[in-house]
């Protein structure tokens, strides 16, 4: 039995899906734009293009083994999955929002009889009635809802915003914050916790993604040394690393040094590692860390 793993087909967090899978090994053979399914390099696994709101019902249902989508999507579908890791980006905050010139300053200004719009139905229900405020109207959009003050259709609405560019350019504040989102790996709890041969297979895909999100954070620093310099060289380096130390055979009293350091850390330590005596400094990109 194969293992499919669903991948959102359109919108902001497919290309950075796809590309995720693909560092993990799991190339695709067939990405072509209108394909619904892509084999991989591993037989036993295969794509499925889905659009990213469909995602967390899919696994649920088990019509796909695991899937890629936002912790928004999973909490509004109330889908019962299994996340198993953050994949570290498309992070944003689902919010309630007014207009900036509006007498809604907090949740509590919301009247019974009042409007809100968004894309969130289910979640912007569960707030409201978490605070109380049965008698909320809530007009269902698929898109654009900041306009929807506006036009006279609701007095305030709930969002996702990450910037917050959308929300001043449409002269809007934010009056409370529902849900903190980010993209997700998740997986069938039936499939995980029943079939073993799957679960192995699973926790392999969740093993190289999670090496591809450390990867992301960390570069291999490679120089040369003289040797005399070699213990300078060595007390910059940052101490978890221990560097790899090697001989440069055609240079006698010259030593190869390399390290994994965080990203971060990069600039400053070249300069240090500069002035320690290194040279011939290289900066690497990593693919995976296991
Ligand atoms: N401004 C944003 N910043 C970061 N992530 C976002 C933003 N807007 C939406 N997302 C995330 O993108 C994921 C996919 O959303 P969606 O499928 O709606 O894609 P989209 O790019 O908004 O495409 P479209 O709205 O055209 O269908 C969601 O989980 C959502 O949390
Ligand atoms: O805080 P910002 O960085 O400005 O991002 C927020 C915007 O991004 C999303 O819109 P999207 O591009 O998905 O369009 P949509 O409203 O049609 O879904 C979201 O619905 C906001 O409108
Ligand atoms: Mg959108």
């Amino acid at each position: 039995m194969k293992l499919i793993i669903a991948v959102p087909s359109k919108g902001r967090i497919s290309n950075p899906s796809v590309e995720m899978i693909e560092q993990a090994g799991l190339g695709l053979k067939d990405s072509s734009n209108r394909k619904l399914f892509s084999s991989t390099y591993n037989e036993n696994i295969d794509i499925m293009f889905a659009r990213a709101a469909d995602i967390p019902e899919f696994v649920a249902e088990g019509i796909v083994d695991m899937g890629i989508t936002g912790l928004d999507l999973i909490k509004e579908s109330n889908a019962d999955v299994e996340i198993l890791t953050d994949l570290n980006f498309g992070q944003t905050s689902l919010v309630l929002a007014s207009p900036e010139n509006s007498k809604i300053k907090s949740e509590k200004d919301l009247k019974d009889g009042m409007a809100i719009a968004t894309e969130f139905p289910n979640l912007t229900k569960k707030y409201l009635d978490s605070k109380n405020l049965k008698k909320i109207k809530i007009v269902k959009l698929t898109g654009s809802t900041e306009i929807a003050p506006f036009i006279g259709i609701a007095d305030a609405i709930t969002d996702l915003t990450s910037t917050g560019t959308t929300l001043t350019m449409n002269h809007l504040k934010i009056v409370d914050t529902l849900l903190k989102s980010s993209i997700k790996l998740i997986t069938n709890k039936n499939i995980y916790n029943n079939d073993k041969n799957k679960k192995i297979l699973i926790d392999e895909v969740k093993t190289s993604i999670c090496g591809v999100i450390n990867a992301k954070q960390k570069k291999l620093i490679m120089m040369n040394v003289a040797s005399a310099d070699l213990n300078n060289v060595k007390d910059v380096m940052p101490a978890m690393t221990g560097p790899t130390i090697s001989e440069v055979l055609s240079k006698i009293d010259t030593v190869a040094v390399q390290a994994v350091v965080d990203e971060d850390e990069v600039f400053e330590l070249i300069n240090k590692l500069r002035k320690a005596g290194a040279h011939d400094i290289l900066v690497v990109p990593i693919e995976r860390i296991i």
